[in-house]
């Protein structure tokens, strides 16, 4: 082709029709982007916080909660809108079982995450699921690490929610301590734009002993302040064996940026639960057998029952017995 000029400079503009063919291309197809139009990518297209939809949230779906829903829009805010975090936002959930500790989780990554809880940058490790054995601890350390380490790699705006942490071997957490200091990089990888929430019972008791004293004396249930609270979330407390937390290093260390009081739910709000559940299930809010339902789900402590012990968990599975 090269003996005939023609043939040649043809090929010549045929070549460079191809090169800006290609590079045209492969510009349009960064531009759109193709493969995080189709699947989720780290990128603010899939990763993006809505401060007003987690604080309607807060205010219209989660009940009883005013202290948790105060710290919660508060640090979320604080932490995404803040470009030089030193470290991660390491959050800690405490309160009785069924007052909404994974459920505000759940808010918290629908409101940053498009996929919400189906987003691959979300992470749900539940203790007596993920590590039941306490013989197999030294490679469930070695596995957490890792793994907690490559999916930041991936993505530094991930989120891990640790539930039942009061059941977790002690140990365990300690491990992935690095990650929540104050480190500028560990092994290269920075950890200051990810979310650690910790979920568990440790506390309850004293903040239920707190809610009823406010009970008793008549102040009202939404005038306690996180100062009220303080002994219930102290180091002592947190650090007893009866409360079972395991992660008192945690605590002692400083490293949990803020401890997030859930207080036991009262008649009101289970009846709020109920009506919620009826109107997701199809069914015509009534408040008759909300109120028939809070009446049997009120039961503790005796003999004032002022709190449901189950909070409202299971309030779908039971609807059925009194419709
Ligand atoms: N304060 C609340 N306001 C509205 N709904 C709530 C509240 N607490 C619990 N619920 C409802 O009950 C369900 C179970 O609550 P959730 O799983 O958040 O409890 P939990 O505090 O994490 O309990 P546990 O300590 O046993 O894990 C939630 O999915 C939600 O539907």
């Amino acid at each position: 082709i090269n003996h005939f000029p023609w043939t040649r400079a043809a090929a010549h503009t045929l070549r460079l029709k191809t090169q800006e063919y290609v590079a045209f291309t492969s510009d349009f197809i960064s531009y759109i982007n193709i493969p995080c139009y189709f699947r989720e990518c780290c990128q603010p297209d899939w990763i993006s916080f809505n401060p007003k939809g987690l604080e309607v949230d807060l205010q219209q779906r989660l009940f009883g909660q005013h202290l948790a829903s105060r710290i919660i829009l508060k640090a979320v805010n604080w932490f995404i809108n803040n470009d030089n975090t030193k470290k991660p936002l390491v959050l800690s959930l405490h309160g009785p079982t069924g007052t909404g500790k994974n459920f505000v989780s759940k808010m918290i990554a629908q409101n940053l995450y498009k996929e919400g809880m189906d987003s691959k940058f979300v992470h749900l490790l539940i203790s007596t699921v993920h590590f039941p054995h306490v013989s197999q601890i030294e490679t469930y350390k070695t596995q957490l690490k890792q793994w907690i380490k490559g999916n930041v790699s991936s993505c530094e705006r991930s989120m891990f929610i640790f539930d039942e942490v009061d059941k977790m071997h002690r140990g365990l957490i300690d491990s992935i301590k690095p990650y929540l200091d104050y480190y500028h990089k560990v092994d290269g990888v920075s950890y200051r734009k990810a979310i650690f929430i910790f979920l568990s019972n440790a506390g309850g008791q004293h903040i239920v002993q707190t809610a009823l004293e406010f009970w008793k004396t008549g102040r009202k249930r939404e005038d306690i302040k996180l100062c009220d609270l303080e002994s219930a979330l102290s180091l002592s407390e947190l650090n007893d064996k009866s409360s079972g937390l395991w992660h008192s290093s945690l605590v002692g260390e400083h490293l949990v940026d803020f401890f997030v009081p859930f207080l036991p739910l009262e008649h009101k709000h289970i009846v709020q639960c109920v009506l919620v559940e009826m109107k997701a299930d199809g069914l015509k809010p009534d408040t008759s057998v909300a109120d028939r339902m809070a009446e049997d789900f009120i039961d503790f402590p005796k003999p004032e029952r002022v709190f449901s012990r189950q909070g409202c968990m299971n309030i779908d599975s039971m609807l059925i017995f009194y419709v």
